[in-house]
């Protein structure tokens, strides 16, 4: 299948930051994939790669089969970074106008502004937009040009949940139509929605590109916490930390832990189960802590 975006051992530095270590990575046409991490992981500086924005302290991007700086390349891009300030003066459709006149093709301005339910908004200033509604013009703005491939660092933030919809069944269509797209999010459910390969990024490099399912089997622990003097082994266990008098365990399977904790007969007050966050997550998998306290 057709690459249209590659690096290969990319890695970005910022100074003494690490911000992308070694990453090999290939967008095939036709795919819609999300790109998870938590915050800090390298996701936008990989999108910054792809698009031209920045370049790699060493190793290769590739975009299109040319180079990400290449105009000629780009032109077949589209994409909305995580923060984006629009002129507030100029009404929907003129900027849509004023974006599409950079591309040799174009969207269809009425059909690209009712595909993100901004149909009705195309003569208002976006000074007059609410916050909701300017993101999803900054994300329709992306697909302006009828773009093969389309970059979208965390679509959705700020966004309640009917927005996020709209914006969500505007991506979707232009997948169904053959288009290719990398997205961004802090959240496996909102890849869920949407992508069917999942590549998460911590620490800079990639810790797994799955299918969602395989991922969220990874991602999907959670922290069982109590007040016990010490515990048996218990399976299942990814991690351990003592604070405050309580012990915490990362697991993928809190009921079996409880179930063998009880059995075990070990006397343990004040249990809590609650989901981890990604951060907490990989955190957990990658520490190479024993699950033995
Ligand atoms: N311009 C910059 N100068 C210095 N450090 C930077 C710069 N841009 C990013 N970094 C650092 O590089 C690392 C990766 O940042 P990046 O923005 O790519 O992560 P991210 O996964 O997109 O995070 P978030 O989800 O918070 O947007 C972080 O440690 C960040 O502080």
């Amino acid at each position: 299948m057709t690459v249209l975006a590659r690096t290969i051992e990319a890695t970005r530095r910022y100074g003494d930051v690490l911000a992308l270590d070694r990453v090999t990575l290939d967008i095939r046409a036709g795919e819609l994939v999300g790109l998870l991490g938590p915050n800090g992981a390298g996701k936008s500086t990989l999108i910054n790669l792809f698009v031209g924005l920045r370049r790699p302290t060493s190793g290769t991007v590739e975009l299109l089969g040319g180079s990400p700086q290449d105009p000629a390349m780009r032109r077949g891009i589209g994409m909305t970074p995580q923060e984006t300030g629009l002129p507030e003066s100029l009404r929907v459709s003129e900027i849509v106008d004023v974006v599409s006149a950079h591309f040799p093709e174009r969207a269809d301005k009425g059909e690209l502004l009712a595909r993100f339910g901004l149909g009705d908004l195309a003569r208002r200033q976006v000074g007059g937009l609410s916050g909701g509604q300017k993101r999803r013009l900054a994300v329709a703005l992306a697909f302006a040009g009828k773009p093969r491939l389309v970059f979208l660092d965390e679509p959705t933030t700020g966004l309640d949940v009917e927005a996020r919809r709209a914006l969500w069944d505007g991506i979707r269509s232009f997948h169904e139509d053959g288009g290719t797209v990398l997205l961004t999010s802090h959240y496996l459910e909102e890849i869920e929605a949407l992508a069917q390969r999942v590549v998460v990024v911590g620490h800079g490099q990639v810790l797994a590109d799955d299918t969602v399912r395989a991922v969220r089997e990874i991602v999907g622990v959670r922290r069982v916490s109590l007040v016990a003097d010490d515990l048996p082994e218990l399976p299942g266990v990814l991690g351990t930390e003592r604070a405050d008098g309580r012990i915490s365990l990362v697991t993928t399977d809190p009921d079996r832990l409880v179930v063998e904790l009880v059995r075990s007969g070990t006397p343990f007050s004040g249990l809590e189960i609650r989901p981890t966050t990604l951060e907490e997550a990989f955190l957990a998998i990658t520490s190479k802590e024993t699950a033995h306290v």
